[in-house]
């Protein structure tokens, strides 16, 4: 299962993707030619309002097509190479060994935890569904550790979901997505739903992760400030179509459009 060779972890070249026509839904254009690269340990911000195509890019950089059973975005024209794998042409084999190699925090993953599971045995299913007989002894040593890299106590190990806080809910989701050690993190909105008062601690963990694991990552956020301490290079999408691409600092210096100059402006007016 392992990766082709590839120089960059991300890179998309004129990306197009959309929503097949499903039920009553007529379907819709998610992402409209995006090109970007993503380097080895580099983590790229990606902002938007709702809607302009965030999850869409995040969903297919993660390698898992779907989730909740909804349907999958379809890629349309060009393609996205993930770790050399291209997204596009996917097989089950590929899938297998992408999805091992890129752990996905998926919107909303700290609330959407099994209810029904302690934190020991939700860190330790992406373990599990690889290989159910992976030794027990060495699973926990690595949920141990897991819990530590997030800075939670290992008094929460027997705990379940509903017994903990948003931010630590949050907490024990990006242990999972990190778990198998990753060499690519797709985090989307890792901060929503958090109470604010912990949204930025949750903001400078993943920071502080990627510092220690030297993983790639994409961190998706409608709100700039929760990238500026995370991430270093910044892609802007409005209504699926690239709009700013660079360093955080060209990016918000010299606005190529109209909607990156209203974010610069906000983000001027928050610090
Ligand atoms: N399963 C789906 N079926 C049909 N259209 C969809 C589906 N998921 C998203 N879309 C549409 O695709 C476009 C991009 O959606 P996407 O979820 O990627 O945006 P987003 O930037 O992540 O928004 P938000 O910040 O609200 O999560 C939107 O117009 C949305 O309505």
């Amino acid at each position: 299962m392992s990766a082709p060779a590839y120089r960059d972890p991300i890179v998309l070249d004129d990306l197009s993707a959309e929503y097949p026509p499903h039920g009553p839904s007529s379907g819709c254009v998610a992402l409209r030619g995006v090109s970007l690269r993503v380097r080895s340990g580099e983590v790229l911000g990606v902002l938007g309002e709702s809607g302009s195509g965030k999850s869409t890019l995040a969903r297919i950089l993660s390698g898992r097509g779907t989730v909740d059973g909804g349907v999958a975005p379809r890629i349309t024209g060009g393609d996205a190479l993930v770790m050399g794998h291209s997204a596009r042409r996917l097989k089950a084999r590929e899938r297998q060994s992408l999805t091992f190699h890129v752990g996905y925090l998926r919107q909303d993953a700290g609330a959407r935890l099994d209810r029904a599971h302690t934190v020991a045995d939700l860190v330790a299913a992406p373990i599990y569904e690889r290989d159910k007989r992976f030794s027990r002894r060495e699973a926990g040593m690595r949920v141990a550790s897991m819990l530590d890299s997030v800075r939670l106590p290992l008094g929460v190990l027997d705990k379940y979901p509903y017994e903990l806080s948003g931010g630590q809910r949050q907490r024990v989701a990006i242990a999972q997505a990190l778990v198998l050690g990753p060499q690519v993190l797709i985090a989307d909105e890792p901060t929503a739903g958090i109470d604010v008062t912990v949204r930025d601690s949750v903001v400078d963990l993943l920071a502080a992760l990627h510092g220690e694991h030297d993983f790639a990552a994409v961190i998706v956020s409608h709100d700039a400030r929760v990238l500026r301490h995370a991430a270093a290079t910044v892609a802007v999408l409005k209504a699926g179509s690239l709009v700013g691409y660079g360093t955080m600092q060209d990016v918000f210096t010299a606005p190529t459009h109209s909607y990156v100059a209203e974010l610069a402006e906000a983000l001027r007016l928050s610090e």
